[in-house]
């Protein structure tokens, strides 16, 4: 059973690249099932906010904890096997290894995890993204949307606790944009996930619960527009 709580606490997290401050006393509280986005100019961190989440970023202040794990305080190698238990990460070029086969990839992480039945895991995951039969196929004979769902069903192949998508339909047309948002959404609704995705498109930040707008290295709450059918369907 899932315990209660936010699946994602960042409390005063500060992060600084050489000249500049990108999160500067940043707060982030995420529940299971709730989805959000964060928006901001281009540049003003979100990926790197996105990282520090995951613990690939170090801290010089403030704290990160996934699932009631404090990631910001753990060595690499723990950190690295709570990312790889409890997050998904989805990027926005996929990222697929060119010479595994989609099932392999998608198969990886469980693989990594030492989890049973990895390949029907990632089977069964193709199929709720709407890949059924594509499992033999290399990641180059798929569209970009294709492939953005692949990324998707390895990022949820261990049943992680919360998806951190970063910019995961910046490569795509408007309708492949949408049956990415929605496979990103259904997977937060049926598995409850806690779903953070960086975005500039209103149309996805539009489906999510609430928006954050990244801006002077903090989060803060922007009126979500309405968008007609975003996040509808695959
Ligand atoms: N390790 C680093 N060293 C130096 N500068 C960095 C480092 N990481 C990020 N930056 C800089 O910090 C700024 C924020 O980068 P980041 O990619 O997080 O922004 P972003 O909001 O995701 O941008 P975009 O919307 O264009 O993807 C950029 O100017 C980037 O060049």
């Amino acid at each position: 059973m899932r315990s209660a709580g936010a699946v994602v606490r960042a409390a005063g997290v500060v992060v600084e690249v050489p000249g500049r401050r990108l999160a500067d006393g940043l707060d982030l509280e995420l529940g299971a099932g709730e989805a959000v986005a964060v928006m901001g100019p281009s540049g003003s961190g979100k990926t790197t906010v996105l990282n520090a989440l995951a613990g690939l970023v170090p801290l010089s202040g403030g704290s990160v904890a996934i699932a009631g794990e404090p990631i910001s305080e753990l060595s690499a190698d723990r950190a690295a096997a709570l990312r790889l238990a409890h997050i998904g990460m989805v990027f926005q070029f996929g990222e697929l290894v060119p010479e595994l086969s989609v099932r392999e990839n998608v198969a990886l992480p469980a693989l990594f995890a030492g989890r049973g039945d990895a390949t029907g895991r990632a089977d069964a995951l193709l199929e709720r993204v709407g890949l059924a039969g594509y499992g033999a196929r290399a990641p180059e004979e798929l569209s970009g949307g294709e492939a953005q769902r692949v990324a998707i069903a390895r990022a949820l192949v261990c049943g992680p606790r919360v998806v951190l998508a970063d910019e995961p339909t910046g490569a795509l047309d408007e309708d492949n944009a949408r049956r990415v948002t929605g496979v990103l959404l259904r997977s937060c609704r049926e598995q409850d996930t806690a779903l953070l995705v960086a975005t500039h498109d209103a149309a996805v930040a539009a489906a999510m619960d609430r928006t954050l707008l990244l801006r002077g290295g903090r989060l803060r709450p922007r009126p979500s527009t309405a968008a007609p059918g975003a996040g509808e369907g695959r």
